[in-house]
């Protein structure tokens, strides 16, 4: 038996290296020791890896498969303007448990291409100005309650405000009982994963057995279950009640294809979970990294006031074009990439890439962080210097913060103006201060890195 148990390992460990060898540059340490790396530290791993193996190099991750990690943006261009040489919603199965099977991020081809038309018209052009008002209401309201002195978690806090936004523009809840269920109901749910060892489940199958609520994923499923008949009853009123609202689930609810189909209920409330998947965490996280490097530069945050004196009234939409404000939002997105790999683009023929001849099924995935720490693109790439979008144009292979061809950020242009807005509305009303002099390290939260603690901050003065 043991012998047999020999042969058959060795027949795999050759199977996987002839496999492997096909592919570029394989890390040689084992599968398992690789995906406990990518869950605990993905950054430091890319960056060891990257020091040994170049800019293009193969990890396996023990379970879920190899993939091609790609920190080279003339790849990345190769890859981006073939589009359509690619799946990628397949190679997301892993978020199903959370977002539902019918999620934007799960499906490809047609179904893609349907979805998206339907649900990209509440996130762009007129639409976002819409809701610029209420996102600095949203801000004012929550901020309004700190006292000089006292401190905060900055993660924690743009958590809160950006959960308002989704519930508010989203999912069109500002009050009721069904609104004051959801929101601690929400916050609960995802911060079940608010740590690299609590995130594990998100990765590890053999974790994700419901054996009922004393088991973590027994609570996740509980709490999902509890989230999604919140939504369906939220569903079913507004369809009795003909409740036609300006929020992005009215517009879901009113939106047809070209052949005239609504989307299903099950469809509805999967979009739903995916934006706020998608879109809650991914910018709360960004604005906590803002907040931190606004505070540690004084010449960042003083050029900052001034930029926003200048405009003499606050007006949120020209709020949107300033370039100083703009430029510190894209240096917190290019040093702090919340998710520091895009999607996997799996090959679906034989495809040549970076002069690379790639066999159909092999996951490609383009890393942000890579791309963004060149030192060819970005000199001194670990120092914060928004400047650097003033001087120079980036091209979306060599700047990919929300991924990029048609699979880009669906929320892109509304995460840009909520981060705008939110900064400009704490800034002009606040003096805040950091607690700690020390760095603040990365640290795996879900699928997203977050800053380690949070941000502690405190309130130093506050201007009427
Ligand atoms: C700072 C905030 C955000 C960051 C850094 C971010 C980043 C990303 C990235 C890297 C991708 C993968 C793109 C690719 O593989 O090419 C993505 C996809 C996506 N994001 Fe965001 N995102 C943010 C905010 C939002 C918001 C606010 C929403 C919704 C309102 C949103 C909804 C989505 C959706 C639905 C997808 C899947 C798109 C598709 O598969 O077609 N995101 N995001």
């Amino acid at each position: 038996m043991v012998g047999d148990r020999a042969i058959v390992s060795e027949r795999f460990i050759r199977w996987r290296t002839i496999v492997l060898a096909q592919l570029p540059n394989p890390i040689t340490s084992p599968a398992w020791w690789q995906l406990m790396n990518w869950i605990a530290d993905p950054i430091g791993f890319q960056d060891k890896c990257s020091q040994k193996y170049g800019d293009i190099f193969t990890m396996h991750l023990s379970g879920i498969g190899s993939y091609v990690v790609i920190g080279n943006p003339q790849a990345i261009g190769e890859i981006f303007n073939q589009d359509a040489k690619f799946d990628v919603g397949r190679g997301n199965a892993i978020a199903e448990p959370l977002v539902g099977r019918n999620s934007l991020m799960l499906v490809d081809g047609d179904r893609h291409r349907r979805e998206r038309k339907l649900l990209m018209p509440p996130f762009h052009g007129e639409r976002l100005q819409t809701y610029a008002k209420q996102i600095c209401l949203i801000t004012k309201q929550i901020a309004s309650s700190w006292q000089v002195g006292q401190s905060f978690v900055a993660r924690t806090t743009m958590q809160k405000i950006s959960l308002e936004v989704i519930l508010q523009v989203v999912f069109g809840l500002s009050e009721g009982e069904r609104y004051q269920q959801l929101k601690p109901l929400l916050t609960e749910w995802l911060d079940m994963t608010d740590s690299p060892l609590k995130s594990s489940m998100l990765f590890l199958q053999f974790l994700q057995k419901d054996w009922g609520a004393w088991s973590p994923w027994g609570q996740m499923k509980q709490r999902q279950h509890h989230v999604r008949a919140l939504l369906q009853a939220e569903i079913e009123e507004r369809r009795a009640k003909d409740i036609k609202g300006r929020d992005v689930l009215s517009l879901m609810m009113a939106a047809r294809d070209e052949n005239g189909q609504a989307m299903t209920d099950e469809e509805l409330k999967d979009e739903l979970l995916t934006i706020l998947f998608a879109g809650h965490e991914t910018t709360a996280t960004t604005l906590a990294w803002a907040l931190y490097q606004i505070h540690q530069h004084p010449d960042v945050r003083d050029r900052l006031l001034h930029e926003l004196d200048s405009l003499g009234e606050f007006a949120p939409m020209k709020i949107a074009q300033l370039p100083y404000l703009s430029a510190v939002c894209q240096e917190t997105l290019r040093m702090y990439p919340v998710i520091p790999v895009i999607f996997p683009r799996i090959t679906k023929s034989p495809t040549k890439i970076a002069g690379y001849l790639f066999e159909a099924q092999t996951a490609l995935m383009p890393s942000i962080y890579l791309v963004h720490y060149r030192e060819d693109l970005y000199p001194n790439a670990k120092q914060f210097q928004p400047e650097r979008f003033l001087e120079r144009q980036y091209s979306p292979s060599e700047y990919l913060p929300f991924g990029g061809g048609s699979r880009r950020c669906l929320g892109y242009a509304l995460a840009g103006l909520e981060m705008k807005l939110v900064l400009a509305t704490i800034l002009s009303k606040y003096q805040l201060a950091l607690v700690e002099d020390k760095p603040v390290q990365i640290q795996r939260r879900g699928f997203t890195l977050a800053p380690q603690g949070g941000v502690s901050m405190v309130v130093s003065a506050k201007s009427i």
